[in-house]
């Protein structure tokens, strides 16, 4: 059976968040059971979420359902690019820091980096829209595309009142984590992260076993130096971790 654990590591810089007061996520804690229904209060306008993991662990997943609960069904621009990445409802805007690739997947091949090496992904135009976006200025976000694995023209997202930046590294430029207001970690155990993987790449990417399976070896190294590795990484560094074994 899968097991969910969440540990606080650190504690919020500009918010705060009050105690449960009614059941929603259903959560185990280290120190018992989450009853849900969180509030999150900060200081600036646009609350900035950070929400880190490998790919397939679950983060766009993990995003629809928290968008519900902040308010309004969560769905893509509508009439815009139907391979768009991002997710917009009444409240929140989610966009994937997947769209900040600096490289293509032609380009990443050809360089011999993977996904999760910081060279293949442009930090200063994340700073710059993740910051702007913060502001309360509308910014024209690159998109990536995962099915052609080409970057498509931008799209327009306009200042939400939260936003959500998910992807590989939402904490790892400086720069862009002192935006964050909050961040969450989705520290999935390498066998349900795997099979996760497979099954999406295989029906929503078209990819196949031997390229997934390529792939994960490729990046298991650039894994450990960047994200799920120690000292802290964003196991360590992240408001909240998520473990599920
Ligand atoms: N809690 C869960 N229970 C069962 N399946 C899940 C769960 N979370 C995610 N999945 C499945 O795992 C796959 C990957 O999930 P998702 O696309 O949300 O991951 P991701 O981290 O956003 O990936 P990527 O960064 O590569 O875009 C999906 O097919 C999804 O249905
Ligand atoms: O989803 C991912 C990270 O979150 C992918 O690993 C990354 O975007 C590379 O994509 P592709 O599989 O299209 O080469």
């Amino acid at each position: 059976m899968a097991v969910c654990t969440v540990y606080t590591v650190q504690a919020l810089s500009s918010c705060s968040i009050s105690s449960p007061t009614k059941t929603h996520m259903g959560l185990k804690t280290k120190s018992g059971r989450f009853r849900g229904g969180y509030k999150i209060t900060c200081s600036g306008d646009t609350i900035v979420i950070g929400l880190a993991a490998d790919s397939g662990c679950g983060k766009s997943t993990f995003m629809r359902r928290l968008t519900s609960v902040f308010g309004g069904a969560a769905s893509p621009p509508k009439g815009g690019n139907p391979d768009s990445n991002t997710l917009i409802s009444d409240t929140t805007t989610v966009i994937c820091l997947d769209d900040y690739h600096s490289l293509d997947r032609t380009g990443r091949k050809e360089k011999g980096v993977t996904a999760l090496d910081p060279r293949a992904n442009d930090f200063d135009l994340m700073y710059e829209q993740v910051k702007a976006l913060k502001d309360g200025v509308a910014v024209d976000k690159p998109i990536y595309n995962h099915v052609s694995g080409l970057l498509d023209p931008p799209e327009l997202i306009k200042p939400p009142k939260i936003l959500v930046i998910e992807g590989l590294h939402p904490m790892y430029d400086q720069r862009v984590r002192d935006l964050l207001d909050f961040s969450i970690y989705l520290d999935i155990s390498n066998e349900v992260k795997f099979a996760w993987k497979i099954q999406r790449d295989m029906a929503e990417r078209g990819h196949s076993l031997e390229s997934i399976k390529a792939s994960i070896e490729a990046r298991k190294p650039d894994f450990d130096a960047f994200i799920g590795g120690s000292p802290a990484r964003c196991r360590g560094d992240a408001s909240w971790s998520l473990v599920l074994k």
